[in-house]
């Protein structure tokens, strides 16, 4: 039985003890979760979004149930990871701390879309160790996808503290948890293109180095790889770390550019578009969480087992970290034109000059390594990309007005 839980992390301060699993709890989850599991439940897609908002999910899935599962209907494209991973049989327990690093009724409305689905999302923090000792008792999880952080370059610098509690506090919990956990469950976790950091060879590789960080971000998902590296050392953790690069798609964090962007372009108000301090346009290898759903699906196939039990190595256990990007690094003022065709709409731009407050100038992958080992083939484009994150996001927010223009334009 694989499990995947994926839980959302709290603002600081951490709240041990917060969701008790008592016995009893603990049987009604345990029923739920076969529950789950026997009618293929699974989730995940929030994974990536759950990335930014810090969030976490472990998955579980039987491995004498892949077969059926695996008749691998792809239904509708834009389909997230949990519906993947449920379509195909696998079954998901998601933990989520519903924090307010912005709207918390959209984290509701995704968990509300999960439930339908069969995806049980505990509301806890990964710092609590207890909680998590408890929900491995309950589920010999398989796998841990770990997607839950402090995310946002930017904001580091206004709440440092929050980066420390849930990159490095909480990915060491959740460590401590699953080398603890008999099976010990493979781990794969969300890391940065930010650990590029002031590296200006493109495109990025996971040969370059990345020990210059820009940002407190950065630093803290560098410091992140490092953790993870000690565990699969000591503990024969199998641990994968993906390098994600600007992921955007419907159901996104909003203090993202593209979704903020798309807000302020409806309602009229400015959107502050930076460019470099040579007046040159800024670039992300922005990539659309389809694509991203397809890398974190195959990095949970490939992973190798752990290979320690009750926190005792037992040999070695792979670690392997790749980069997940598009490798089309676009301009944000292309970005910007994207969404006035989509929105049919002129943005207020207001240009200026990149702050010095973490951010860098452009962002490349290289993803020969992902396609070689995890086939990994990102296939959308920023065009349409966007115009299916338009196309929800006009529909999640009701914006009737025009909606037939609207429909017509993105179709
Ligand atoms: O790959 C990552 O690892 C990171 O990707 C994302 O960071 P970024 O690439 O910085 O995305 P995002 O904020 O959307 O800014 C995009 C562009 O718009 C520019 N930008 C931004 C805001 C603004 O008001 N104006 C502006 O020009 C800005 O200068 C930039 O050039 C995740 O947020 C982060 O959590 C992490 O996952």
């Amino acid at each position: 039985m694989r499990v995947e839980v994926e839980e959302e992390e709290e603002m600081y301060p951490s709240t041990p003890g917060k969701v008790k699993v008592e016995r009893s709890g603990a049987a009604a989850m345990s029923r739920q979760v076969h529950r789950c599991f026997a009618s293929t439940g699974t989730m995940f897609l929030w994974a990536l979004l759950l990335v930014a908002m810090t969030a976490t999910y472990l998955s579980f899935r039987s491995l004498g149930d892949t077969s059926s599962s695996r008749s691998g209907r792809r239904r509708r494209r834009g389909a997230h990871c949990s519906l993947a991973l449920r379509k195909r049989g696998d079954g998901v327990v998601g933990i989520d701390n519903f924090n307010s690093y912005y709207d918390p009724s959209l984290k509701k409305a995704r968990r509300a879309l999960l439930g339908s689905h069969g995806v049980f999302v505990v509301d806890g923090d990964i710092n609590d160790g207890r909680l998590l000792a408890k929900l491995f008792d309950v589920v010999p999880f398989t796998h841990v996808l770990h997607l839950a952080a402090q995310a946002g370059v930017r904001y580091a610098m206004e709440n440092p503290s929050s980066y420390v509690h849930s990159n490095v506090a909480g990915l060491v919990s959740l460590l401590e948890a699953s080398k603890d956990a008999d099976p010990q469950p493979a781990v794969v976790w969300a890391s940065s293109s930010s650990v590029y950091g002031l590296n200006d060879r493109v495109p990025f590789s996971e040969a370059h180095r990345t020990d210059k960080p820009a940002s407190l971000y950065a630093a803290t998902k560098k410091a992140g790889e490092e953790i993870t590296h000690s565990y699969n050392h000591i503990y024969g953790l199998s641990v994968t770390g993906l390098r994600f690069f600007t992921v955007y798609g419907p159901w996104g964090r909003p203090d993202m550019a593209y979704f903020s962007f798309t807000r302020n372009i409806l309602q009229g108000k400015p959107i502050t578009v930076y460019r470099g301090r040579d007046h040159a346009d800024l670039a992300r290898d922005f990539t659309y969480i389809d694509d991203i759903v397809r890398g974190c699906l195959a990095a949970l196939d490939t992973a190798g087992p752990s290979t320690g039990t009750g926190g005792k190595k037992r040999g070695p256990a792979p670690y392997r970290v790749f980069n997940l990007g598009n490798t089309s690094p676009v301009t944000v003022q292309a970005l910007v034109a994207i969404l006035e065709r989509c929105l049919m709409a002129k943005a207020k731009k207001h240009v200026v000059e990149m702050p010095g407050n973490g951010d860098v100038p452009f962002t490349h992958a290289n993803i020969s390594l992902a396609r070689e080992e995890l086939g990994y083939k990102p296939t959308t484009s920023l065009d349409m990309g966007l115009k299916k994150f338009v196309r929800w996001y006009l529909s999640y927010y009701g914006y009737n007005r025009g909606t037939h223009a609207f429909r017509n334009h993105l179709s």
